[in-house]
C-alpha cells in the first residue's frame, strides 16, 4: 500500500531514470497527448464503475486515474507543491 505522495515520489524516480520495463517510463516517452488522452479514458471508466459496478472495481478504477493523473504532471514538469497551493 501506498499514498499519493509516495507514488508520485516513485514515479518522479522512473522519470529520473528511465528504466527498461518501466510502465512510467513508457508512458512519459508516449508525449502529453497520450498521457491526456490516458487521463481522459479512465475518468470515463471511473464515472462507469461509479455508476455500474463494485465498491472494490471502482476503487481500481480511481487509483488508476490517479497513477495517470500523475504522470501527466511529470509529462508538464508539475510537482505536487505546483498542485497543492491551489487545494
Ligand atoms: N499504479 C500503477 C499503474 N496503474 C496503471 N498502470 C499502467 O496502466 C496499464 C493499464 O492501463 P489501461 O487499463 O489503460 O490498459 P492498457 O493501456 O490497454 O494496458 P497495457 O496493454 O498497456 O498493459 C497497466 O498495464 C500499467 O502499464 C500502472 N503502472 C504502474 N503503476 C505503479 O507505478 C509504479 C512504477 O511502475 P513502473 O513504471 O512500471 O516501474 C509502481 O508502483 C506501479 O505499481
Amino acid at each position: 500500500m501506498k499514498t499519493f505522495d509516495e507514488l508520485f515520489a516513485e514515479l518522479s524516480e522512473r522519470a529520473r531514470t528511465r528504466p527498461e520495463g518501466s510502465a512510467t517510463a513508457a508512458a512519459l516517452a508516449a508525449g502529453v497527448h497520450a498521457q491526456g488522452k490516458k487521463v481522459l479514458e479512465e475518468a470515463g471508466e471511473v464515472w462507469i464503475a461509479a455508476e455500474h459496478e463494485s465498491d472494490e472495481r471502482l476503487a481500481e478504477e480511481v487509483s488508476q486515474l490517479l497513477y495517470r493523473v500523475q504522470v501527466l504532471m511529470l509529462g508538464r514538469g508539475l510537482t505536487l507543491e505546483d498542485v497543492y497551493k491551489h487545494l
